[in-house]
């Protein structure tokens, strides 16, 4: 029983995915994915904007073996605010097969820092998402980014498409690899060739540092699942053939803040084929690419 509750319109993780058709190549990693407590175990942080339900690690393993995956990122999300103990509980316990994106305030020590690193962590995630977060000063960010850069760890940014422009210059400063959540979030509304998404892909072909994760059609779909997400297809699809050495698939489980629907992560896998529809790009996305960012660092073994 948790201490807490979730929101009253907060929407679990689904219980029973289907088995997927497509089958993941062998040591496939689950890129984006989170742990929620429990709650009794790890509290949700006091300034969190969200109250989720429970999500563990060991339900988050089983998913893993399910879904046919070998490896998990786990990043930390904002319900736990700056309290990384969920998320190096998780790493501890995965026997070398989850790494972690860590959020840290700039009072962490170098001590902590390097704990972090010993545990899996191999990156910082800065979110402007403003829903999820209140907004932290450019020149902290940039502070922390010189630290973890010394750490060779990378930075994980999250915003919605619309307030690139004014993040752009801002993102492009950073000094280390960054790695853009859900593509950047885009409009799927919108052209494919319009300036919103051109924006994106100019970020991503000017800056080789850039990497994008092509994740969750679930939340920029507005088709949604009856049709099988499709309106999300050609975006991902563009990123993956145009930069298939920097980008990244995750689940996203638990799926936090669906207010629609929650997704079947079985479903989400059988969307792989169509964003990388070779054999080549799919152990890139899949194998080659987050095995280079995660598991080829300083101190790191192949699990
Ligand atoms: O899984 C995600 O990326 C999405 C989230 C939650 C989140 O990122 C966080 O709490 O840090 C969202 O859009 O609500």
């Amino acid at each position: 029983m948790s201490n807490f509750t979730k929101d009253a319109d907060w929407l679990d993780w689904h219980p029973s995915p289907s088995k997927p058709v497509y089958k993941l190549p062998a040591g496939a990693v689950d890129a984006h994915c989170h742990v929620f407590g429990p709650g009794e175990q790890f509290p949700f942080a006091p300034e969190r904007k969200y109250t989720p339900c429970d999500a563990s690690k060991d339900q988050l393993w089983a998913l893993r073996d399910f879904l046919g995956f070998s490896r998990n990122v786990i990043v930390q999300a904002t319900c736990h605010g700056a309290d990384n103990r969920a998320l190096v509980d998780a790493l501890n316990a995965s026997q070398g097969l989850a790494r972690g994106v860590a959020t840290v305030k700039e009072s962490i020590t170098d001590a902590e820092l390097e704990a972090l690193h010993l545990a899996g962590v191999r990156g910082v995630r800065f979110n402007f998402v403003k829903r999820l977060v209140d907004a932290l000063p450019f020149d902290s960010l940039k502070r922390i980014a010189s630290r973890i850069k010394e750490l060779d760890w990378h930075i994980v940014i999250y915003f919605e498409g619309q307030e690139l422009p004014e993040l752009y210059d801002f993102f492009t400063s950073l000094p280390t690899t960054v790695v853009v959540d859900h593509m950047g979030r885009p409009d799927v509304s919108k052209p494919l060739d319009g300036p919103e998404f051109q924006l994106f892909m100019r970020l991503m072909r000017d800056n080789e540092n850039f990497w994008s994760k092509v994740s969750c059609p679930e939340r920029l779909s507005i088709d949604g699942p009856t049709k099988h997400y499709l309106d999300v297809v050609p975006f991902a699809h563009a990123v993956v053939e145009n930069f298939s050495d920097r980008v990244l698939w995750g689940t996203d489980w638990p799926h936090p803040n669906m207010k629609t629907h929650m997704p079947d992560d079985g479903q989400l896998v059988e969307m792989i084929p169509l964003f990388a529809p070779s054999i080549e790009l799919q152990r890139k996305l899949l194998i080659d690419n987050p095995m280079r960012l995660y598991w080829s660092k300083k101190g790191d073994t192949h699990a």
